[in-house]
């Protein structure tokens, strides 16, 4: 089954109104590119802007509350983000699993509610480098991902990012071997999980140090379908180059 690559850019807390022209470039480009999607993840300072500034182009928020409304200083709900303009939504990325504490079924209630209010969702998962050295990558994701589901999935909102820590920001990539290995282990647990339509119709992502040099041998392995990108997407200089490596 032919699954559309995805490739959704993370700003994480980068980016201010002046950096808005990068996305407007991406979102140019990526209308020459009709057999793939593109999203960008801004800071949530940013979003309505975005939105505004490249119209039809897919903005996303980084995170989400799991509540609707309520006594949650600081934090964002799934309507305030649709609100802004955005249209899918980053949950359970391993910065705030380790910064902030979040566990699976926070993640899984997060992925709920942004559900819920309409957005799609990139469900992040991915194994630190002590894991990795135990031999116990397969097995610590593999459960990561299936306790970090929410219940109810609507066909094609919910997409799934393979991002092992140790490949974060770190320059360091997965083997081809290592990404392929885990993204069919991955799809094989949804499958188990949640039926194998949903596993086949779950696109699964790979996040770390994916730059426009390697994009091009990691977005064609078998079970990769798209990548969720941190350095290289804050300029459509380094970005367009990942998207095109994704059309070809
Ligand atoms: O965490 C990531 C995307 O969510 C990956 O970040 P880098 O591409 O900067 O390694």
């Amino acid at each position: 089954m032919a699954r559309r690559k995805l490739i959704a850019g993370n700003w994480k807390m980068h980016g201010i109104a002046g950096d808005l022209g990068e996305i407007t470039r991406i979102s140019m480009a990526s209308e020459t590119l009709s057999d793939i999607d593109t999203a960008i993840c801004v800071p949530a300072t940013l979003i309505e802007r975005a939105s505004e500034a490249a119209p039809g182009f897919v903005i996303g928020g980084q995170d989400v509350h799991a509540e609707p409304r309520g006594a949650f200083t600081g934090s964002i709900s799934a309507a305030m983000l649709v609100d802004a303009g955005a249209e899918t939504v980053i949950v359970g990325h391993s910065e705030r699993r380790e910064a902030f504490g979040e566990t699976d079924a926070q993640v899984a209630a997060k992925a709920a509610a942004a559900l819920a209010a309409g957005l799609d969702v990139i469900v992040c998962c991915g194994e630190s480098l002590d894991v990795r050295e135990a031999g116990n990558a397969l097995e610590t994701v593999g459960k990561q991902i299936v306790a970090s589901l929410p219940g109810e999935i609507p066909e094609g909102k919910l997409s799934v990012a393979y991002e092992p820590i140790w490949a974060i920001g770190t320059g360091k990539v997965a083997g081809p071997d290592e990404i392929r290995e885990m993204h069919a282990h991955l799809r094989g647990e949804l499958g188990k999980a949640r039926g194998e339509t949903f596993a086949n119709e779950t696109k699964i992502l790979y996040g770390g140090s994916v730059k426009g040099e390697n994009a091009g041998d990691i977005l064609h392995l078998d079970h990769v379908d798209g990548a969720l990108v941190g350095g290289a997407s804050l300029t459509a200089d380094q970005f367009i180059p990942i998207m095109n490596a994704a059309a070809r």
